[in-house]
């Protein structure tokens, strides 16, 4: 068997990103990362601005000047201002050229048409110049960058309304089990409600990976193996979850084998999601998580995820990591290294009941798996810890 890291470097090193380009709406760019420079269309801002309202200035030696217009956010009026003249001036608003520096209102005292300044200003005060944030024509923002929401308000600020982007991975996600009924189906003994498409589904969202179609299949090895093929076909990523194990109706690992999908590997020496399998066919990556729930969402999370970041050219194939001190007791059974269910309060972490690769109660209201190692029988109040934080 080997080990997380292990599990971990050959996916990173097995996915490569996918660099196909499309091209998408702005508001719908969230997650993709661009697949080309793009050039600024216009200066930003594209006109002298006020960065307060107060009074824009034609500036002389005195503290005195008179009020001669007044300039609102969006007026196109350009007030020429002699020197000792003020325009009433409010923030976003064109600074007529003439001004040379703007004064806030709380440093002035009115008196009709006139102002006087508290202190002399200096000349350039609280104007955003044309193009300070950038030119026409420099790179506003190059390839490879992550579309964040302020990047898609930075493009949107320069009027911007589509990017060339790189794809995104379609998924597949293939349930098995006879056993699995839809929610709102009454249960016959014997029948659990089929909930880890949904949960994988949640998961994918979660990370702004929305190309996802869901395929479910009995413990049937004809079934299994067609849908597979066909899932294969047509997406970049297939997670299956269960039938992966030993049992006599686990026909996943027979039908990866019959399609020719290359292994990389089956088995990871961890707990929980030991039997964990990954592997390629073609350009498609093909993981088989447990069925267990609590095992498949943590091997979601720890190397569905990678593999995800490396398809995105992302250099994060980790969730984040820190060490904090545990609040809690533990101990191991067994020496698989474990990940915990745990509640992070931004100060130590909880290890939560319920740690049974079964049990998703706790997993639903933990934020953080707690990483215990090999070599690591029991966790004590104020140990360190290694936490994983998850994106909840
Ligand atoms: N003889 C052995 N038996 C088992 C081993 C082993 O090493 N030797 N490993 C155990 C471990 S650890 C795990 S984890 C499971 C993994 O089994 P499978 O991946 O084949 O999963 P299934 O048997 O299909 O299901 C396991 C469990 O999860 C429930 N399940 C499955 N799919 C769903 C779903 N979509 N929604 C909700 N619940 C689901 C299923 O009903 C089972 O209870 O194997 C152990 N056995
Ligand atoms: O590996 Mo299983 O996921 O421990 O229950």
């Amino acid at each position: 068997m080997i080990t997380i890291n292990e599990a971990i470097d050959i996916v990173k090193t097995k996915c490569l990103p996918l660099l196909i380009e499309t091209t998408k709406p702005l508001e719908k760019s969230g997650g993709y990362k661009l697949s080309c420079n793009i050039y600024a269309p216009m200066n930003m801002p594209p006109f002298r601005q006020s960065a307060m309202d107060g009074y824009a200035l034609n500036w002389h030696d005195k503290l005195t000047y008179t009020v001669i217009a007044e300039i609102k956010a969006g007026d196109n009026h350009q007030p020429i201002l002699k020197k000792g003249e003020a325009v009433r001036i409010f923030t976003g608003a064109p600074v007529p050229d003439s001004a040379n520096t703007v004064i806030m209102q709380e440093k002035v005292t009115r008196n009709e048409n006139t102002i006087k300044l508290e202190n002399p200003i200096a000349i350039n005060m609280n104007i955003r110049d044309v193009g300070e944030q950038v030119k026409k024509s420099q790179l506003a923002l190059a390839k490879g960058t992550k579309l964040t929401p302020a990047a898609i308000g930075y493009l949107s600020s320069l009027g911007i309304k589509e990017v060339n982007v790189y794809k995104k991975p379609s998924v597949a996600i293939l349930t098995t089990g006879n056993e699995l009924v839809e929610p709102g189906i009454h249960l016959e003994y014997g029948q659990i409600y089929e909930s880890n498409s949904q949960m994988l589904l949640s998961a994918l969202y979660s990370f702004k990976f929305y190309d996802v179609t869901i395929h479910k299949v009995k413990d049937d090895y004809h079934e299994t193996l067609n849908t597979l093929d066909h899932v294969i076909k047509e997406h970049d990523l297939v997670i299956i979850s269960g039938g992966i194990s030993v049992g006599d109706y686990d026909f996943v690992g027979q039908a990866l084998k019959a399609l020719q999908v290359e292994e990389h590997f089956y088995k990871v020496n961890q707990k929980p999601g030991k039997p964990l399998f990954f592997g390629t066919k073609q350009d498609t990556y093909i993981f088989a998580l447990p069925g267990n729930p609590a095992a498949s969402l943590t091997c979601f999370y720890i190397y569905v995820f990678t593999a995800l970041q490396r398809l995105m050219n992302s250099e994060f194939y980790k969730l984040p990591r820190i060490q904090v001190k545990s609040d809690s007791i533990f101990k191991k059974h067994g020496d698989r290294p474990q990940f915990l269910k745990a509640t992070y309060n931004g100060n130590t972490v909880t290890i939560l009941e319920g740690q049974s690769s079964s049990m998703l109660q706790t997993y639903a209201i933990c934020n953080a798996l707690v990483f215990m190692p090999e070599d690591q029988s029991k966790i004590k109040v104020d140990d360190l810890v290694e936490v994983i934080l998850l994106p909840v």
